[in-house]
């Protein structure tokens, strides 16, 4: 039977990356990108932005939304200091079963709490359910129109502290424009775009670098 796109990307995981090295499951899968079949990873290019940014916060909570198969959130766990949580949501069963499998190869998995279900959902139960006050970083890659219902989510939780940083991809392609205008121009975020290309491709795109001022 036919296989997913997903699990061509596992396989070739588990076929060229070494068990327990972030890096080469992070190798592997914009190897597999480049070479056979586009996937939307942030990829290498954004991925390095989002590096410089994750040991910028150095934070001790994370949470990213839309988890795909786990490309950043394995290029960010990589990154965190040893008792630092990332909390990662993902709304396909599927694409979170292969999630799972590429963050146990990358040797991740006690860094990392892979939550299934609708950001809308979970956001509201991430204080009783994870114990967690606020985060310190969010990283935002999941359907381009929750950006926005989702942030103003996480502001009325009050998961968001004076100095969390939101970081958003795709703000140009596939796009985000009710959250670019939203976050640029409200009083309580202080904003900045980097500019890059979208996974894989030519076309612009880039990552929004929000500070929520509290
Ligand atoms: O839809 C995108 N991301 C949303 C992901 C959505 C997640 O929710 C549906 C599925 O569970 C997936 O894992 C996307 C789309 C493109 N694109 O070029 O189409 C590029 C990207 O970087 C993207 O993050
Ligand atoms: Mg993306």
């Amino acid at each position: 039977t036919q296989t997913t796109r997903p699990q061509r990307m596992l396989a070739a995981v588990q076929k060229n990356a070494t068990r327990g090295d972030p890096r080469s499951v992070v190798k592997a899968i914009d190897q597999f990108c480049r070479q056979k079949e586009w996937a939307m990873n942030v990829g290498d290019e954004k991925g390095c932005i989002l590096d410089s940014v994750v040991t910028e916060v150095n934070p001790a909570t994370v949470l990213e939304l839309g988890t795909y198969c786990g490309y950043s959130t394995v290029r960010i766990a990589s990154l965190l200091p040893p008792d630092a949580k990332l909390i990662t949501l993902e709304f396909n069963p599927h694409n979170a079963a292969i999630a799972r499998q590429v963050i146990a190869w990358a040797g991740l998995g006690d860094k990392i709490q892979l939550v299934e279900g609708a950001s809308g959902d979970w956001i509201p139960k991430m204080k009783e359910k994870f114990g967690i006050e606020t985060f310190d970083l969010v990283f935002l890659d999941h359907w381009k129109d929750r950006y926005l219902p989702d942030t103003k989510l996480m502001e009325e939780c009050g998961l968001l502290r004076k100095g969390s940083i939101l970081l958003a991809d795709n703000v140009i392609s596939p796009g985000t424009p009710d959250y670019l205008e939203y976050i640029r121009n409200s009083p309580r975020y202080k904003s900045q775009y980097f500019r890059s290309h979208l996974e894989y491709t030519k076309a612009e795109d880039g990552l929004e670098k929000s500070v929520f001022l509290g």
